[in-house]
């Protein structure tokens, strides 16, 4: 037998970092999940016992707290960077750093119209992700992403024309509810340095908000004709906003909303036009994904 591949470290690695502006007294927060993987010489801590090359996954642990206090925590691509990179500096034997941070919400709460100095509320269990592979050979890979988004719309969603044979039951619709929890990605062109991260580093803030605004808007207004060709206009146009991004991918499921049928009750009309009461399903649920590329 031969180790075919290998990588560890600590996984569910919670952080909370506070910045007080002190001028304003004003606080904010950022909260986080970290995971952190290496990859390097360390076959022989698999294959022969040889702890010598094992960075404990402890002291990565620690290494997390230690970048959190080192650099900044905002945006998570910058924070991702340097944490990566540290492993390869101190390390000669280590040669890549697998990188997963998740950003829980936390909005600041608006008292009588006015945003509070230091009180916050979860609005949702939307995230924002970043997933950084740090490689003494090959630089550093950023994948960005928004995941659980839940949205919903009433109507403004049609599936119709496709394939009819002895297979289909369903029926053609031009008006539906579309709802689905958004996973969104956008791949950004290889950083040879953190200083190239670092260069230019309000890129990462503004392809979030792009992202997320454009999926909303997308979303809410287009006449959609398939999760298809929503999840595609999306993927446009964030690669339009987004010069660095090299690739965008949604992965969206199709949450169905049935009609019930209500006429075995008094003869009460609640299919097609009529319909106003659903039974939303957990399951089963359509799955649409797709990858857009620059050209
Ligand atoms: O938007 C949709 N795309 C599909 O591929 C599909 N299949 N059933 N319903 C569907 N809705």
């Amino acid at each position: 037998a031969r180790l075919a591949a290998a990588r560890y470290g600590k996984d569910n690695v919670r952080v909370y970092k506070v910045h007080k502006d002190e001028a304003t007294g004003t606080q904010s927060v950022t909260e986080m999940t970290v995971c952190c993987l290496l990859e390097g010489q360390i076959e022989t801590s698999y294959t022969e016992a040889d702890n010598g090359v094992v960075v404990a996954t402890d002291s990565i642990k620690n290494t997390i707290y230690i970048k959190a206090k080192e650099h900044p925590v905002n945006p998570p691509e910058l924070y991702a960077a340097h944490l990566g990179q540290h492993f390869l500096d101190k390390y000669p034997h280590i040669n890549v750093a697998n990188i997963k941070v998740i950003v829980h919400r936390w909005t600041r709460i608006n008292i009588d119209g006015k945003p509070h100095p230091h009180s916050f509320y979860r609005d949702g269990n939307e995230t924002r992700n970043v997933e950084a592979r740090i490689s003494r050979e090959a630089g550093i890979e950023l994948k960005s992403a928004i995941q659980g988004l839940s949205v919903l719309k009433s109507t403004g969603s049609a599936f119709h024309g496709f394939v009819r044979d002895e297979y289909t039951t369903l029926g053609e619709t031009w008006d539906r509810i579309l709802s689905t929890d958004v996973d969104a990605t956008w791949t950004w062109k290889t950083f040879a340095t953190v200083a190239d991260v670092e260069k230019g580093v309000e890129r990462f803030d503004q392809a979030f908000d792009a992202a997320r605004n454009i999926t909303l808007k997308t979303f809410a207004e287009d006449e959609s004709a398939s999760v298809q060709n929503t999840m595609y206009k999306m993927c446009e146009e964030i690669l339009e906003k987004a010069a660095e991004v090299e690739l965008v991918g949604y992965s969206l499921p199709n949450k169905h909303y049935f009609e019930v049928d209500l006429s075995w009750h008094k003869g009460y009309k609640n299919t097609g036009k009529d319909a106003e009461v659903y039974a939303p399903q957990s399951g089963p649920n359509g799955l649409i994904k797709c990858e857009v590329a620059r050209s």
